[in-house]
């Protein structure tokens, strides 16, 4: 039986495992967040928080987008989305991004299996994740991001420009590539810890 022993607190049903936004970005720019790729720029991914690489968990490769006024453009439209989302279904504390935007590009082969971006060290204030599809989609074959919910795997879409939020201690990964390039960038938003 439901019981309403309330604490006093305001209660707010609109949680969703994720979401997604279209037409944040228009096509120009992401052919120009496309150009960005510098060869001499690209890390081998690490898992986050941890130095060592881990191949069996994450092959892509990935750069960093430098927070400096040129690119102030695609931080400002992803905070304000970020913003607007969390007012809507989250209500997290958050404070900002406190770390770069990454870009990742997944070629054949390549993955990121089951995972939270939330954890012990840096990453424990990580609130909201974001992805941003960069590649049509059917640049690529696999490669899809995908959610574990209720043990169900749930696929996110695929078409370029989407956006996809969800909280950091979500369950997701990206599948292997088949065929072709998928690009995306991933960014996290932070806040103080869940009180
Ligand atoms: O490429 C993506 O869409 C997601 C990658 C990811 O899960 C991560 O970088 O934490
Ligand atoms: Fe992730």
């Amino acid at each position: 039986m439901a019981i309403n022993y309330s604490f006093g607190l305001p209660l707010k049903h609109n949680y969703s495992d994720y979401i997604y936004y279209r037409g944040l970005f228009l096509p120009h720019e992401i052919d120009k967040i496309l150009n960005f790729w510098e060869e001499d720029k690209i890390l081998k991914a690490t898992l986050s928080g941890e130095d060592e690489y881990n191949d069996e968990l994450r092959k892509s490769a990935v750069m960093f987008i430098d927070n400096v006024p040129e690119n102030n453009w695609i931080y400002s439209k992803l905070a304000s989305l970020a913003i607007n989302c969390n007012n809507e279904r989250y209500w997290f504390d958050l404070l900002g991004f406190h770390q770069e935007l990454q870009l990742t590009r997944y070629s054949e082969g390549d993955f990121f299996d089951w995972h939270l971006d939330f954890g012990a060290g840096e990453i424990s204030a990580r609130k909201l994740s974001m992805t941003i599809q960069l590649s049509d989609a059917d640049a690529y074959e696999g490669g899809d991001l995908q959610f574990m919910i209720n043990n169900k795997i749930v696929n996110a879409p695929r078409e370029k420009g989407t956006i996809i939020i969800f909280p950091s201690f979500v369950m997701h990964r990206v599948t292997p590539i088949t065929k072709g390039t998928r690009q995306s960038i991933v960014g996290w938003v932070s806040g103080p810890p869940y009180r």
